[in-house]
């Protein structure tokens, strides 16, 4: 059984007087800084001087250093710029400030796992990655909610590495919701599992083979738009709030044949896909397939999200959403 933390067994006295450095103020930055300030704790931010996060992180409220400024002032490191740049980021600015006193952390455990960033052994190594996007992150702590977490543990140099983990989390909001134990490694490679075979790229190719296969039969786009985006909010929200059995109980008896038989279907073409997707990753070729495109400038990345971007799905949607201005929620800043 996981092990899972709840607000009860969190304190946050562990990072109480020390001050937390939060390197990014991008999606998971600014979520992290706002909710630790908000539960007491002392953060700075550090960005290059040249950075565009830096005015809205002022506005904000924060003291804004350099990174190389806030490692060296800084007790935790929170390395939340993407992932691609934190090895970078850790040898120019964090690594020459770095003391047995400090601890770093992170939100996902890929330049760890990967080895694409190496602590020294006499630093405490910790990692809360909230299971939801920054955004989220930050609106239901303001609701007084919490978006789930998991933490782990890579080195405990101290011997308190792990209260330090669960203060931390305690003050983002997670242990509201429920913070679930796990290694560097299986966080790691169940993120990029998910990311890529359900949540990001699974889902949105669904979408684009219902909607490309109901357009090319000749049916009317807006027609394709309703049944394969816009409703899956409507069935997934259904999902998230009561299980997948909750789903079944509102949709029509029609629709659940249609859903166990032909779903079976899609089950069977899917899952050896899935398989082979996640051995990619615990083999490391994915890691080094996006470390090397990095290095190429991107081309590929780029290529498929310009494609992806001119697909007639986003302009039948933007058109139909405008007759819908309650689905557009805050601003996505
Ligand atoms: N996005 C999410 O919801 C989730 C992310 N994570 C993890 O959290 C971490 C942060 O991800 P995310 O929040 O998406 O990151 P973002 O892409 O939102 O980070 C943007 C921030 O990083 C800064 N930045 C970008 N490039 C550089 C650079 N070359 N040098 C210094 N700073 C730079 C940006 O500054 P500027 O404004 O100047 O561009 C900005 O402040 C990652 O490890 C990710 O895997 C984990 C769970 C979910
Ligand atoms: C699903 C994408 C994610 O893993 C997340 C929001 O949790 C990410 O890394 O952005």
């Amino acid at each position: 059984m996981a092990k899972i933390y709840y607000d009860s067994d969190a304190s946050l006295e562990p990072i109480k007087g020390k001050k937390v450095a939060i390197l990014g103020y991008g999606s998971q930055g600014h979520a992290h800084a706002l909710n630790l300030k908000d539960s007491g704790v002392d953060v700075v931010i550090g960005l290059h001087e040249k950075s565009r996060s830096r005015e809205k992180a002022k506005k904000d409220g924060f003291e804004v250093l350099t990174p190389s400024e806030a490692s060296k002032v800084a007790d935790i490191i929170m390395f939340l710029v993407p992932d691609t740049v934190q090895p970078d980021l850790y040898r120019e600015c964090v690594e020459p400030n770095l003391n047995p006193k400090k601890t770093l952390a992170f939100a996902h455990g890929f330049n760890i796992h990967f080895k694409q960033i190496v602590p020294p052994p006499d630093v405490d190594v910790f990692m809360v990655a909230p299971k939801g996007p920054g955004h989220l992150v930050r609106w239901m702590y303001e609701e007084g909610k919490g978006v789930p977490a998991l933490v782990a543990i890579y080195q405990d140099a101290t011997g308190g590495c792990l209260d330090k983990a669960l203060a931390y989390a305690k003050g983002l909001g997670a242990t509201r919701a429920g913070v679930i134990e796990t290694s560097f490694k299986e966080e790691t490679e169940t993120d990029l599992f998910g990311e890529q075979s359900v949540l990001c790229g699974g889902v949105t190719a669904l979408i684009k083979a219902g909607f490309e296969t109901l357009t090319e039969a000749g049916y009317q786009p807006e027609v394709a738009y309703f049944e394969c985006l816009h409703e899956l909010k409507l069935i997934v929200d259904l999902i998230y709030q009561y299980g997948i059995a909750g789903m079944r109980y509102s949709i029509s008896d029609t629709a659940k044949y249609g859903d166990v038989t032909r779903g079976e279907r899609i089950y069977e073409a899917v899952k050896p896909l899935m398989k082979d997707i996640l051995t990619e990753i615990q083999k490391g070729e994915f890691a080094r397939e996006w470390v090397l495109e990095n290095k190429a400038g991107r081309p590929v990345y780029h290529a498929l999200l310009e494609r992806d971007r001119e697909h007639l799905i986003e302009k039948v949607g933007e058109e139909l959403r405008k007759m819908m201005p309650w689905i557009t929620g805050k601003e996505l800043k």
